[in-house]
């Protein structure tokens, strides 16, 4: 018999709520199209509007239950106006990332037709790359929910730029077979390993390990930037890369750049993957400049519901799952092509709603 998977949900703040639900609504439209089992959801409270009523940044056992499921959902989390006594906000999607160790997130930037394109160069049209940040050690290793940092109260703290071998492996190891699989669907399959090795030892030894794992791959063409400079490349010829692989802080950065490139962080997907689980979430927050307005674009939460049924199809086997995940995509291409996306965030006519409900309608068309 078939089993049912099982999806934790977290809305979170602000904007994530209401992208978090318009995800919802496609997975589950897509997987009745594709004859899926529906998975059952388990929502779990978090976020800064939950510490401020209760003093807790996520529910009781809410860690350890959002560990249960095949994946998580999350919408964003954080609102600035709530904060911790030492200035930090409310994270705790970053004890997720690194209870589950949730190293390898994956951040596909896509520019879509009639969607804007901020390069005047027309080779834009055809951006289709993918981010991998590392997500849980890097800059990242003593944020402060982790409680790492190095602190002499009001003389000095020290944040660690943590790169370690066994996740950085894994992390390689990930982004080799990547590229390896895009290359067979097409793509350039290209593998730039993006550091600082000539300043610092830890990413001289990211880019180290990059080397070795590089020794198992030969047919993978690669190639090294330091992040300056790719951040100068990602403006003056991003359709020369493919896959790019980096640290914690520069994915975390380098990916607000790339949304920007493709229409915004509306348009910014996002999967993070261990070994056990994977958390999938838009790149973005919670938008309070735009929050309870039906103003927010939802198309970087549904295109992350996607790659969420994709994955829970190849992890469970469980029917229909990886054909809801290709449908969803489709129906966002051809809501492009047609120009019948249009989302507030670069412009357009169309609210959360109407984009989410347009999406939807498009579903019938492609499946
Ligand atoms: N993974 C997460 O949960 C993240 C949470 N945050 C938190 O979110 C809050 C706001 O942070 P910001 O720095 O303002 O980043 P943000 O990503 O929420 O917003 C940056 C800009 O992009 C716009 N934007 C973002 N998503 C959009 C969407 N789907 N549609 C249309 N416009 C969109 C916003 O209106 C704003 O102008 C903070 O509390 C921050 O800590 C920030 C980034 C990631
Ligand atoms: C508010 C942060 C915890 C979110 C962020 O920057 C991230 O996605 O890593």
């Amino acid at each position: 018999m078939t089993r049912t998977p099982k999806i934790s949900l977290i809305k979170g703040d602000g904007i994530g709520i209401d992208v978090a639900e318009a995800a919802l609504a496609v997975t589950s439209a897509a997987l009745k199209h594709s004859g899926a089992v529906a998975p059952n959801i388990q929502e779990i409270k978090a976020g800064a509007g939950y510490y401020a009523e209760t003093g807790r940044d996520i529910e009781p056992d809410g860690e350890e239950r959002a560990g249960e499921a095949d994946a998580i959902f999350l919408g964003a989390i954080g609102l600035p106006a709530i904060r911790h006594k030492d200035g930090t906000e409310i994270s705790p999607h970053l004890r997720l990332r690194d209870r589950y160790q949730l190293y390898a997130g994956i951040r596909p930037v896509k520019a879509y037709p009639n969607a804007p394109q901020r390069l005047a160069d027309p080779r834009a049209e055809g951006i289709d790359m993918i981010i991998l940040r590392e997500s849980t050690e890097g800059l990242f290793y003593t944020a402060a929910v982790h409680n790492r940092a190095e602190i002499v109260p009001n003389v000095e703290v020290r944040d660690i730029m943590r790169i370690s071998r066994a996740t950085t492996e894994k992390l390689h190891e990930f982004a080799f077979q990547l590229a390896e699989k895009r290359k067979e669907r097409g793509k350039s399959g290209r593998l730039t390993c993006v550091d600082k090795a000539n300043v610092f030892t830890s990413q001289a030894f990211f880019r180290q390990i990059f080397d070795e794992v590089k020794a198992a791959h030969p047919t993978v063409e690669t190639s090294y930037n330091y992040v300056d400079a790719m951040a100068l490349d990602l403006v003056r010829k991003p359709w020369e890369f493919d896959v790019m692989v980096m640290e914690n802080m520069f994915g975390d950065i380098l990916s607000d750049l790339c949304g920007g490139l493709v229409g915004g962080m509306g348009m910014a997907a996002c999967g993070e993957i261990g070994d056990t689980i994977g958390l999938f979430q838009p790149a973005h927050g919670s938008a309070p400049d735009i929050m309870g307005q039906d103003k927010a674009n939802p198309l970087a939460a549904i295109l992350s519901g996607g790659l969420m049924l994709d994955y829970i199809g190849e992890k469970t086997g469980v029917g229909g799952y990886e054909d809801a995940g290709a449908l969803v995509d489709k129906a966002v291409d051809l809501g492009f092509e047609r120009n019948a996306l249009r989302p507030m965030e670069f412009g357009g006519d169309m609210g959360t709603k109407a984009v989410t409900e347009t999406v939807i309608e498009l579903l019938e068309e492609v499946a």
